[in-house]
């Protein structure tokens, strides 16, 4: 199955939280992958962190085809066109950045492909808007001014939507703040891949916070609408 732009907004906002992974390995990467299916995750993102990124990329992507194909697997930390169309052509299901490059715009959107850059400022996120993103990443999302940061750019520019990633927690205090500001989704990396003291993930504790976090956004998406 190919997702379009339009079907990976969706799936980020129905689910409510994008797992962000790496590993060299690629065994662990698809152990990961399917624990954080299992919890619920329909929409993952790989990111482009080391030197052969590229190459187990490749293979998540054929084990997701094979084993997982509802999950739409994407790709983060890329920064130029260049890496961008590499990871196309691997089958990425969507580009998410750390930054914002209009280059990397131009190339999604020749290929209708979804494309997350990386915002830090009103003006960066509307003009990623103004370049063709849906939903704008901000990043590094608890140090750009967290849930008052979403809250203030709401409010001049209520259709932004907005994935804050980078030191969202997993806890209900932490979740109902971002979703009470009105994020779209929250990227959730470092703190939903658990170890054991032997350094092992956890793969059973990774699948139960994800569970715990997409149901708690629900829970609380729930309350909002019987407030209102
Ligand atoms: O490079 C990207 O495209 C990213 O998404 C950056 C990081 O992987 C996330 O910021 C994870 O942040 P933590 O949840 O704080 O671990």
């Amino acid at each position: 199955m190919k997702f379009s732009r339009i079907d990976i907004a969706l799936m980020m906002k129905s689910v409510g939280m994008v797992p962000v992974f790496y590993h060299k390995d690629i065994e662990v990467c698809k152990q990961v992958l399917k624990a954080c299916y299992k919890g619920g995750a329909r929409v993952f993102e790989f990111t482009n962190r080391g030197d052969f990124a590229h190459e187990v990329f490749a293979e998540l992507v054929h084990f997701r085809n094979k084993e997982l194909p509802e999950l739409a697997l994407g790709i983060g930390t890329i920064y130029d066109a260049p890496t961008t169309a590499l990871y196309l052509q691997l089958g990425a299901d969507f580009i998410v950045s750390p930054i914002l490059n209009a280059e990397m715009a131009k190339i999604c959107n020749r290929r209708k492909v979804s494309w997350s850059p990386g915002c830090g400022t009103l003006t960066e996120i509307s003009y990623a808007e103004e370049l063709g993103a849906e939903v704008v990443k901000i990043f590094p999302g608890a140090q750009v001014g967290g849930p008052e940061f979403v809250k203030a750019v709401k409010g001049p520019q209520p259709w932004s939507s907005i994935m804050p990633t980078g030191g969202v927690k997993p806890t209900e205090e932490n979740l109902r703040s971002w979703i009470d500001a009105g994020v779209h989704c929250v990227g959730i990396g470092s703190q939903l891949f658990v170890k054991d003291t032997n350094g092992d993930f956890n793969l059973e504790q990774i699948e139960n916070k994800v569970a715990y976090v997409i149901e708690m956004i629900h829970q609380i998406r729930v309350q909002e609408v019987e407030i209102v």
